[in-house]
């Protein structure tokens, strides 16, 4: 299988600038021949939270409908980032999942609110987790600071996920707790860890790129720079469980005691 990264970097508050760009990097994956393509967080907005409830997208209409046609056109499964996302109750850091069909099969709320860049402020935390069976394999996806929380990660992949995707704005001068962190998930999950972060700067943050695919071993196959490009690496969603059986931690946990 093989897996793009869309390391990219994002107009500040112009969603449709930002869906142009979008559309980009779903021909270059294709040119690529990938099965599958990730984009980073609120890639149609950036972090423009004072605007947001302006210019979120109405209960997701308008980006559902967008990637489930870059997706059947081209073939492609979209980890589709995360987009700011409008209802009633307020906006939400939902990410979206469309099937190669065109189907959104998924759409997962970020749990953990990041203060540090006030998202408590303008968002509202997700309730629900972030499974979803994509090509007959359980997989999950999380968003930027939900990789901080290794309890959550752990739990997607107690529930059967071989890979979990990661999308992110991630600021430059935190990069080194990122790989870390990514790298850690990866080992003591062992599963796939598939992240894709945005490159450029908006008004208050430089991000850091480094967009990274690691294997359930723990290495790094394919890593990013700090400028825009498309990231690829071709997995074998087995090595997970070749890792489980070498070192077999999923037997050996004991959850009663912790
Ligand atoms: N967008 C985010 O959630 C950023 C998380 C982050 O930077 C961190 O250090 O954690």
């Amino acid at each position: 299988m093989k897996i793009g990264l869309a390391q990219m970097d994002i107009s500040f508050g112009r969603p449709d600038e930002n869906k142009k760009q979008v559309q980009k990097w779903v021909e270059k994956a294709d040119e690529a021949g990938c099965d599958i393509v990730v984009f980073p967080e609120l890639w149609t907005t950036g972090y423009d939270l004072t605007r947001i409830s302006e210019i979120a997208d109405e209960d997701a209409k308008d980006i559902s409908g967008f990637l489930s046609e870059l997706s059947s056109k081209y073939s492609i499964h979209i980890i589709g980032g995360s987009i700011a996302k409008k209802t009633e109750d307020g906006v939400s850091n939902t990410l979206l999942v469309a099937e190669n069909s065109g189907n959104i099969i998924k759409e997962y709320d970020k749990l953990h609110l990041f203060k540090l860049m006030d998202e408590h402020h303008y968002l509202l935390p997700g309730k629900e987790d972030g499974l979803f069976t994509l090509m007959d394999t359980v997989m999950a996806g999380m968003i930027c600071y939900d990789i901080r929380f290794p309890e959550w990660f752990r739990r997607h992949v107690v529930e059967g996920a071989k890979a979990v995707f990661v999308v992110a704005q991630w600021p430059a001068e935190r990069i080194s707790h990122w790989k870390t962190l990514l790298t850690a998930r990866a080992i003591e999950n062992q599963c796939f860890v598939i992240a894709c972060n945005r490159t450029g700067s908006d008004p208050k943050n430089e991000f850091g790129g480094h967009s990274l695919i690691i294997n359930p071993w723990g290495d790094i196959i394919a890593e990013g720079t700090l400028e825009e490009e498309l990231i690829t690496a071709d997995i074998d969603l087995n090595e997970a469980a070749e890792v489980r059986k070498k070192i077999p931690i999923f037997q050996d946990r004991r959850p009663e005691f912790y």
